[in-house]
């Protein structure tokens, strides 16, 4: 007998978890398939788990750029989660939402044929508010009840602090909310997590969900396929764990949500996308859409690094002794750095004209970062790293399939710092921020500076150095852009829905016409419960709409998985 459910949702990821839980709560009853592994284990628990994580775990998948003309071949990595809550259950934990302005330029640019798009940034605060259980702001823009747990650090370190007082010295003032209504100037980040427990979308939002029959979520349960019938998508096929297909179908629409990376591909495998590409691969187009996989954008990142003169910073507090003492301090005082997720402040900067929007946003490790770019190159001791990342870039790239295989991890070619402005935004916040490296509180910190070379900032020399280390900031988006009906790069309307294909949503970050100024998790989610809110036809008026609020104290389970 054919196993049928309302609604299916591909990808248990910050989008896709937030849809689910919504849908169900409207008392529908949904399919969560999710590729990868359970969220519970106490490295994605801890805020610094990350660190652990980020260049080998079972929990990410690894996508690779193929070689990067531009930046003379070079190949680099775009982690990607592999576990449920996707990256909410992985991330550096930054609350963050971007600026109004971000959304009301989608809401512009939907308008065409739409006479109400619906992404404006009143369209969309409803969804961030209702969301956020905020436990320092409750105002117009912050919400305090909602099931996403956000908070102020819980360990600060001397060296973040003497990041935020330099940073103040060159003239930036001290923005104690960058969700509020300036993002400008430096401060200490927000996170989303509460006493040192990460809140993703998998506890926030699945948990609570634990006894309800109407949420099935399956793990380790691959979608290669969504089944289109006459037009119409009417179910998946996904591979699980001990390799066996099943075909699942939905009376309600599928929703695909498996993140910027593979949702194109997803479609593609399924007959949707570029038709000569499709051919290339023997796969017969359903729906041409030559926008599938095009106008990829992501928030290139670039370090600067200075090694410190005294034992400042984290620099092996995670390893041996130190991570045995950090353990058990946490453990009798629920304080320490293991209440850190290795990032505390940073800052939004314009640097050629300080008083109009943000170019350049800042996060400041206090720790030398080494990746597989700095290992090696860069001396590992005490230190600090600081890195700088253009916030509205103008580079795209693409996501094309490799094969028609869907084990096949996709191509991908990010294409950061391409754009001539991207590199000229790049260059300037570089040059600023060595500046803070050289300014009063954290100068006298600094032995010295290891990368760009302190001694030449000329242009060249400084792009030269940013194409060397630029690298992903994790917020692939945009290669299935909503649009309006006479662009034909479109892939989606402005309701999420896949143009030519019925019962086809996708509510991922690949729907993203641009890519909003700032880390992307909470826009994710907010793009899970608009899409809920779209097929319900209910608006977004309380946080009652996201379910129970998981206690903060209580059991992180998620009884329903099977
Ligand atoms: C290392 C890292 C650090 C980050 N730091 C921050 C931060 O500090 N703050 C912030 O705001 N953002 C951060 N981000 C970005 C943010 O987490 C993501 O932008 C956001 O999670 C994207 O949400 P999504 O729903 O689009 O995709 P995802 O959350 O990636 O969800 C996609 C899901 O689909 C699953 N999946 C993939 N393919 C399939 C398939 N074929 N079948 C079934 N399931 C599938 C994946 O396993 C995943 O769970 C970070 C991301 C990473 C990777």
């Amino acid at each position: 007998m054919k196993e049928r459910f309302d609604h299916i949702v591909v990808g248990g990821g910050s989008s896709g978890s937030v849809a689910a839980a919504r849908l169900v709560n409207e008392g529908r009853r949904v399919l969560l398939l999710e590729g990868g592994y359970s969220h519970r284990h106490p490295l994605l628990d801890m805020p610094p788990g990350i660190f652990k994580m980020i260049n080998g775990s079972k929990y990410m998948r690894y996508h690779q750029t193929v070689p990067q003309e531009h930046l003379d071949g070079r190949v680099h990595d775009i982690p990607q989660a592999n576990v449920l809550g996707g990256g909410s259950s992985v991330n550096a934990q930054v609350y963050m939402r971007g600026r109004p302005s971000d959304y009301d330029e989608w809401h512009e640019m939907l308008h065409g044929e739409n006479d109400y798009p619906g992404w404006s940034w009143a369209d969309v605060l409803p969804h961030f508010r209702t969301m956020e259980g905020n436990n320092r702001l409750y105002n117009d823009l912050h919400g305090a009840d909602g099931p996403l747990l956000v908070s102020d650090p819980g360990h600060i370190n001397d060296m973040s602090r003497w990041f935020v007082q330099a940073v103040q010295a060159l003239g930036e003032p001290f923005n104690p909310d960058f969700n509020g209504p300036k993002q400008r100037g430096v401060g200490f980040y927000q996170f989303m997590n509460r006493r040192g427990k990460r809140s993703s979308a998998a506890y926030a939002f699945l948990a609570p969900l634990a006894d309800n029959p109407n949420l099935v979520i399956r793990l380790q349960s691959r979608v290669r396929r969504i089944e289109i019938e006459n037009g119409r998508a009417v179910g998946v096929t996904y591979r699980d764990a001990r390799g066996l297909d099943h075909t699942v179908y939905a009376d309600g629409e599928v929703i695909v949500a498996s993140g910027a990376l593979v949702t194109p591909q997803l479609l593609m495998l399924s007959g949707i996308g570029p038709a000569d590409q499709l051919k290339e691969h023997g796969i017969s187009c359903i729906a041409d859409l030559p926008g599938v996989g095009e106008n990829l954008i992501d928030h290139p990142e670039v370090p600067l690094i200075a090694k410190a003169n005294g034992p400042y910073g984290y620099y092996r507090q995670g390893v041996g002794w130190r991570m045995l003492l950090n353990g058990i301090h946490f453990r009798l005082f629920g304080t320490g750095p293991i209440l850190s997720a290795g990032v505390e402040a940073g800052a939004f900067v314009n640097p050629t004209d300080p008083d109009a929007e943000p170019t350049i946003q800042a996060f400041c490790v206090p720790i030398i970062y080494l990746d597989r770019d700095t290992l090696g190159l860069v001396e590992d001791t005490y230190g600090l790293t600081i890195t700088t990342v253009v916030v509205k870039p103008k580079s795209r790239g693409y996501v094309r399939l490799r094969s028609a295989n869907p084990d096949d991890m996709p191509l991908v070619s990010p294409n950061l710092l391409k754009h001539p402005d991207d590199a000229r935004a790049m260059i300037d916040g570089q040059r600023y921020f060595i500046r803070a490296f050289q300014t009063s509180p954290l100068a006298e910190r600094i032995e010295r500076i290891s990368i760009p070379d302190p001694n030449d900032l000329s242009d060249e020399a400084i792009l030269k150095h940013c194409r060397r280390f630029v690298k992903t900031n994790y917020h692939p988006s945009g290669t299935c852009r909503m649009g309006t009906a006479s662009d034909p790069m479109a892939v989606l309307d402005s309701r999420l829905c896949v143009r030519g294909i019925e019962n086809l949503r996708v509510c991922d970050l690949s729907a993203m016409p641009n890519i909003n100024a700032g880390n992307t998790n909470a826009p994710a989610m907010m793009m899970g419960s608009r899409c809920a809110e779209l097929i319900t036809g209910r608006p977004t008026v309380s946080t009652a709409q996201f379910g129970p609020r998981l206690s903060e104290q209580g059991d992180m389970s998620v009884a329903t998985i099977e």
